[in-house]
């Protein structure tokens, strides 16, 4: 066991729960910061202490930091649904950009060294180039993306000024759950498409609506790069190690895997891992989807030792079905 402690917000949600395992397994202490408005207490691993509060809780979130020794956040709190930026953009300016202003104020305060930000590939907005690097133009279609960016640039500023150093990782479509069946995608209402698929084949919906069929891509439908959770909070814990083994470099990485899968892609995956024939309906694009955005992942395979180990798009829709099956018992 280390000696030190990293604090993870919004570790009772679906990707922070995967790393507060990850971390675990790694030796670190655990204490996570989270205010359960969706995520789950039961979503976080034992071995971890669990605060219920808000990031912004300044008062709440020094003092776990110093009873705790933290010597590095990983900031995953935050409100990710993208049309609901769009109707309601200041909760977004709120929830992602102000509440982690303030947890950067207290990081600076109590004198953390690392902080590694979950920011996202909508960042990018409608690429110039597929697949995409991370000195592509960042142009945001949607506050949520904006909200992201603002805090990516917030920490660029901070780590000038201070003695902290940080990893902005750039997400792609993150899917799957834990391999070993200990946590997964709980989140009410989702709206993620392998989640909704896997959804559909355990009978919690009836089909799955395919959101557009006259992209510019080879069968028409969306294309997107997934990357399984649990290679996913692997990286976190090698971003980690990267910070701590250089302390006057920041990074900014793309996580994903290079290859891209349509929409029709993932939904053969789906039927081919359950052997059913899910019931597909073609409809209207959803507003603001890029037709394709896939990672050009040169850069974190440079600077981590991480390599993807569930790379396969069937092995992801194994993972997450899974997990569904264990959530259907779970709710009866
Ligand atoms: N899921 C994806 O495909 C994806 C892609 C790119 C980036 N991200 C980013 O990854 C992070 C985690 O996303 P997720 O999919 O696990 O979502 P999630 O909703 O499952 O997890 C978010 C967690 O943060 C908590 N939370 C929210 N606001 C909080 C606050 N102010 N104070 C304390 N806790 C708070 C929630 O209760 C929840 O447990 C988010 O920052 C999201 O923007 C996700
Ligand atoms: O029921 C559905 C859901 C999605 N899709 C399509 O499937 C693809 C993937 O959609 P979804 O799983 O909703 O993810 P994205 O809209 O690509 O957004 C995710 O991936 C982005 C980065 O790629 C992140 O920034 C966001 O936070 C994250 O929600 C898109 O082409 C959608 O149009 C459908 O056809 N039917």
């Amino acid at each position: 066991m280390r000696d030190d402690t990293v604090m993870v917000t919004g570790g009772a949600g679906y990707i922070g729960s995967h790393a507060v395992l990850a971390l675990l397994d790694a030796g670190w202490r655990v204490v996570v910061v989270d205010n359960l408005v969706t995520g789950f207490a039961w979503a976080v691993d034992d071995r971890a202490s669990l605060i219920e509060a808000d990031v912004a809780d300044d008062d709440k979130v020094r003092a776990a930091m110093r009873n705790h020794n933290v010597r590095a956040v990983m900031h995953f709190a935050g409100s990710v649904v993208v049309p609901e930026s769009v109707s309601d953009p200041l909760k977004y300016y709120r929830n992602n950009t102000a509440a982690s202003r303030s947890l950067i104020e207290s990081a600076v305060a109590c004198g953390v060294k690392h902080f590694i930000f979950s920011s996202t590939a909508a960042t990018y907005g409608i690429p110039d180039q597929v697949p995409i690097a991370e000195n592509a133009a960042t142009q945001p279609i949607n506050p949520y993306g904006t909200s992201k960016l603002m805090t990516e640039m917030m920490l660029r500023d901070v780590a000038a000024a201070h003695a902290l150093n940080y990893c902005a990782l750039r997400y792609f479509n993150v899917a799957g759950a834990d391999p070993d069946g200990r946590s997964g995608q709980s989140t009410a209402g989702a709206t993620h498409l392998i989640k909704v698929a896997v959804e559909a084949a355990t009978g919690k919906r009836d089909h799955v609506s395919v959101f557009g069929t006259d992209f510019g891509t080879p069968d028409g439908t969306g294309v997107r790069d997934y990357i399984h959770v649990g290679d996913l909070a692997a990286a976190h814990v090698d971003a980690l190690d990267l910070l701590i083994a250089d302390p006057a470099r920041s990074h900014t990485l793309n996580c994903g895997y290079g290859r891209g899968y349509s929409v029709l892609e993932v939904l053969d995956a789906v039927d081919r891992v359950t052997n059913m024939t899910i019931d597909r309906r073609l409809e209207g694009r959803r507003a603001g989807d890029p037709d394709a955005l896939v990672a050009d992942n040169a850069a974190i395979l440079k600077a981590l030792p991480w390599r993807p180990r569930h790379d396969d798009l069937d092995t992801i829709v194994r993972h997450a079905l899974a997990w569904e099956r264990k959530l259907a018992e779970r709710q009866g």
